[in-house]
């Protein structure tokens, strides 16, 4: 059998370099066709490109002849010649990337940006393999219109959990789906001593090594919340049968509990190539692709309710997403603007999840859900999150 043609987008990133280490793993089944990332870091996605040989790569931003010259060098160190791949830049480079011929697109991009490169990606006919939960959240039925049935292979942890714990029922079967959360490096904490939280201490993450704007989302329980809606439009499920529990261990990715009160769950320690492989490979596993829990030693696996005072974004997530129209994109946006300037310094931790919900109950929705709906309302939370913060003071 050929192996897959896969393309990667986000490459550099957590989820991106993760796939390449799959990739690599597993020569047989995949082969890197073309990348794309921002354009932040060349010298990376230039080693990328050589590394895998692609025949295309896109960046948003940066030199395009800078990108050449690297590629060129990193080409010649590796003893590769006649290496030339197509460069694409600009901000779109990365929806041509994924309208490229491959049986795979891996979405690893961060934010709502990834909402064209997903149904650039969708429109190719190739598998989404779904990192990149915000084109799915502020795209919402226009994603799901786009996709075939089964054209989207979920990849983050929890929705990957529950593909594979689906397998063992029928629709009918299913009572509710339970999200686990790992509950962030701030678990336990009243919002009173939420408040003088820094940056550096919102990038700890207990469990997982990922990018900084999923994991101050995990630290705020953003990501939880985004991730009920992501759930809700990946498996037709309504928001209120969808539960959070906090297991700060992350080795239950989540459950499904079916009507007659049986719960399978999906069980592995914390590592994201499992889930980026059966993504690549869905819906046959990659042998080998992570390591399985270690019986041998003694183990606790703990589970909690969340704290929704504290931490309240899962519930004004899931009012957003009741709402439906343009809200959930609204919340993903102001979500976006407001972690930016807590990073910046400019405002405190709990002011991220309060200007979310001052910038939705300010929100009238749109009629009809376009995509130049969805960007309008995305550029009007952006504008209205800027102007609410630019007068805040610590
Ligand atoms: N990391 C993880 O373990 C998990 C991540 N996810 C989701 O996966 C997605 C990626 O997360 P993560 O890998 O952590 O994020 P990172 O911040 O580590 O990586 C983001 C990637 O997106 C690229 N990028 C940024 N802007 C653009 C743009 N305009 N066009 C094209 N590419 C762009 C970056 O390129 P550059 O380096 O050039 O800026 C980088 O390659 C997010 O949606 C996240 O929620 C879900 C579950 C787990
Ligand atoms: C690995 C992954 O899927 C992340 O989205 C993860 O869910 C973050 O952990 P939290 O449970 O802390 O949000
Ligand atoms: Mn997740």
């Amino acid at each position: 059998m050929q192996p897959r043609k896969i393309i990667l987008l986000g490459s550099t990133g957590s989820i991106g370099t993760q796939a390449i280490d799959v990739v690599d793993a597993a020569p047989h089944l995949f082969e890197v066709v073309a990348l794309s990332a921002g354009g932040g870091n060349l010298e990376l996605i230039a080693q990328q490109a050589v590394h895998t040989k692609a025949q295309a790569v896109g960046i948003a931003y940066g030199d395009a002849h800078e990108l050449h010259r690297l590629i060129g060098a990193a080409a010649s160190a590796a003893g590769l010649r006649n290496y030339d791949p197509a460069i694409i830049t600009g901000p779109d480079a990365s929806t041509k990337i994924a309208a490229i011929e491959a049986d795979v697109v891996l979405n690893g991009i961060t934010g709502s940006i990834g909402l064209a490169p997903t149904l650039a990606a969708l429109k190719s006919g190739a598998i989404l393999a779904l990192a990149n939960k915000e084109s799915l959240i502020v795209g919402g039925a226009l994603v799901k219109a786009a996709a075939a049935v089964d054209q989207i292979v979920p990849v983050d942890s929890e929705h990957s959990a529950i593909a594979q714990c689906l397998r063992a029922g029928t629709d009918k079967e299913v009572g509710k789906l339970i999200l686990t959360a790992s509950g962030g490096p701030f678990r336990g904490r009243s919002r009173e001593q939420l408040r003088n939280v820094t940056p550096a201490e919102a990038l700890a993450h207990p469990t997982w090594d990922m990018g900084l704007m999923v994991t101050t989302n995990s630290a705020s329980l953003v990501n939880k919340g985004l991730e009920v809606i992501e759930a809700h439009l990946l498996f037709d499920v309504p928001l209120d049968r969808i539960d959070v529990v906090v297991h700060p261990q992350s080795v239950v990715h989540s459950m499904v509990e079916f009507v007659d009160g049986s719960i399978i769950a999906q069980a592995s320690p914390p590592d994201m190539r499992l889930p980026i492989a059966l993504g690549l490979g869905w819906p046959d596993r990659v042998p080998g692709a992570a390591k399985a829990c270690d019986w041998t030693k003694a183990t606790r696996w703990t589970f909690e309710p969340l704290d929704s005072v504290a931490f309240p974004a899962v519930e004004l997530a899931k009012d957003a997403a009741k709402q439906g129209s343009t809200f959930p994109a609204v919340f993903n946006a102001a979500n976006e603007e407001a972690v930016e300037a807590f990073h910046a310094g400019r405002i405190r931790f709990t002011d991220i999840v309060d200007t979310v919900e001052s910038v939705l109950s300010e929100h009238s929705g749109s009629l009809e859900l376009t995509v130049d709906s969805v960007l309008d309302a995305e550029r009007w939370a952006r504008t209205r999150t800027h102007d609410r913060l630019a007068n805040s003071t610590l």
